[in-house]
């Protein structure tokens, strides 16, 4: 149940206009607070965003006994792990479902305590979200794994070793989790078919600096050759990506004008291209990137989510709004996970057109192929949107609703807003900063 301070009521039919600014990325900044916990010294990240996955990552790491304070610059963070041999972890379950990451504390527990206790993750429901390739992998380099009622059990009798791995599928978490169980492992690790999200590079990057050995080939092969001691980091996180996604795609379906500082032309690449497929227009520079609409009517795509340097798809549900209000018939094909679409229902009760099909509609047949799974949607469009009352079902879709009320015309309650301050730094602030019309319920 959503209490009444849960609930935001959106005035929609105003464009969004002004700036606001995005720091480092949620798919980073947990997982490098992750990684001081391999070191055997301080270590500082810098441009950490004030998010829940933040603060969950953040209360699970002083529970395992590293000390966390603030940094000199605002956003920075110091994380000490002198003190993780002796801590007490008795209150670990009030930690399940609040996040994934945990499961990436595997590998580094391993190294320091010989066992790890993993409590049952959370993070978006888009989809079954399995976690056999962490635990497939972890058992490669010599984990014994034991499924108990409440989490999962680790223990490596025989210390961890360096392997040769084959992904199935190129997942971003079973990477980070073989890159944080590699550095420490006796021995060489390719991992082969690895995600190369610029997440993961940029994790590389802080791994690197504490002392590791880690190369990435053009193939999607990664080599690690383990050390026996890694040492702290500085670090300042790469921008977050896909809040900067959001935010330009709530311009666009505003038909407003955004300037994100802080978001960087480099990893957005895809997104810029497929931008201006849709008639978003752009302009980057030194500090950020400016977003708007530029009049007239927006062109319908077809758009397939795919892994980096593909579009990814924590960008399709914001942009799927923009697509509401282009000329025709758009095609959106979600290869990443079974059940992305879910959201457009509501999308629909506001007047959108979207039909969601079995088959995939893009260019490539995916692994949802002929499995039931309702991963194709045509958009038709333009429809105009009116204001309703909206559940927020997961992180993207939950800002997506954002977007489409405020594109909407009349009144709108999102209910279970807070779920979006897992992933968008005072968004709260950062919509009247932009002119957005809302009022927390009462
Ligand atoms: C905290 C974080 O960084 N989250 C991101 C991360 O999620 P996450 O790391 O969970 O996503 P993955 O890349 O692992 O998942 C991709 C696909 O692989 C499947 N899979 C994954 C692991 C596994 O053990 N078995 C399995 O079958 C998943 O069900 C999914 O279909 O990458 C996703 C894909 O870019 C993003 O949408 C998420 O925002
Ligand atoms: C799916 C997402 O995140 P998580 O993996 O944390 O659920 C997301 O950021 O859109």
């Amino acid at each position: 149940m959503t209490g009444t301070d849960d609930v935001l009521l959106v005035h929609g039919g105003t464009p969004l206009e002004g700036e606001i600014r995005v720091r480092g990325a949620k798919n980073l900044v947990p997982k490098a607070m992750v990684a001081a916990l391999l070191g055997s010294e301080p270590s500082r990240l810098r441009n950490v965003p004030d998010i829940r996955d933040v603060r969950v990552v953040r209360g699970l790491l002083e529970l395992h006994g590293v000390t966390v304070r603030s940094g000199e610059e605002p956003g920075e963070l110091v994380l000490d792990p002198s003190h993780v041999e002796s801590a007490n972890v008795a209150d670990i379950d009030a930690h399940a479902g609040s996040s994934r990451i945990p499961i990436l504390f595997c590998g580094p527990l391993l190294h320091r305590l010989g066992h790890a206790f993993i409590p049952g993750l959370g993070g978006c429901d888009i989809g079954g979200r399995p976690v056999n390739f962490h635990f497939d992998v972890l058992r490669e380099f010599g984990a014994v794994i034991e499924k108990r009622e409440d989490g999962q059990y680790l223990e490596a009798p025989r210390g961890l070793r360096g392997c040769k791995i084959r992904l199935p599928y190129p997942s971003v978490g079973s990477t980070e989790q073989v890159l944080l169980t590699a550095v420490l492992a006796e021995g060489v690790t390719e991992l082969s078919n690895a995600a190369v999200e610029p997440e993961i590079e940029d994790l590389i990057c802080v791994l690197q600096k504490m002392g590791a050995i880690i190369s990435m080939d053009t193939d999607r092969t990664i080599r690690i050759t383990g050390v026996e001691k890694l040492g702290g980091y500085n670090h300042r996180a790469l921008p977050d990506r896909l809040e900067a996604a959001s935010w330009a795609s709530a311009a666009l379906a505003t038909e407003g004008s955004v300037y994100v500082r802080g978001a960087s032309q480099r990893e957005m690449m895809t997104f810029l291209n497929t931008y201006r497929k849709v008639g978003g227009a752009f302009e980057v520079d030194d500090e950020g990137i400016r977003f708007w609409h530029p009049g007239g009517a927006l062109n319908a795509i077809a758009l397939e989510t795919d892994v980096h340097p593909g579009f990814q798809t924590d960008w399709q549900q914001p942009l799927v709004v923009a697509l509401t209000q282009a000329s025709g018939l758009s095609i959106v094909h979600e290869t990443v996970y079974e059940s992305r679409l879910g959201f457009t229902s509501a999308l629909n009760q506001m007047g959108a057109h979207i039909q969601l099909y079995r088959e995939c509609l893009g260019g490539t047949p995916c692994r949802f192929g002929q499995r039931n799974f309702l991963h194709s949607a045509v958009v038709s469009g333009p429809t105009k949107l009116q204001g309703a009352d909206l559940v927020i079902p997961d992180l993207r879709g939950g800002f997506s609703y954002l977007i489409a009320a405020l594109a909407a015309q009349g009144t709108s309650r999102v209910h279970g807003i807070s779920l979006i301050n897992r992933g968008y730094e005072n968004f709260m602030e950062k919509l009247p900063a932009l002119g957005a019309r809302v009022d927390v319920s009462s």
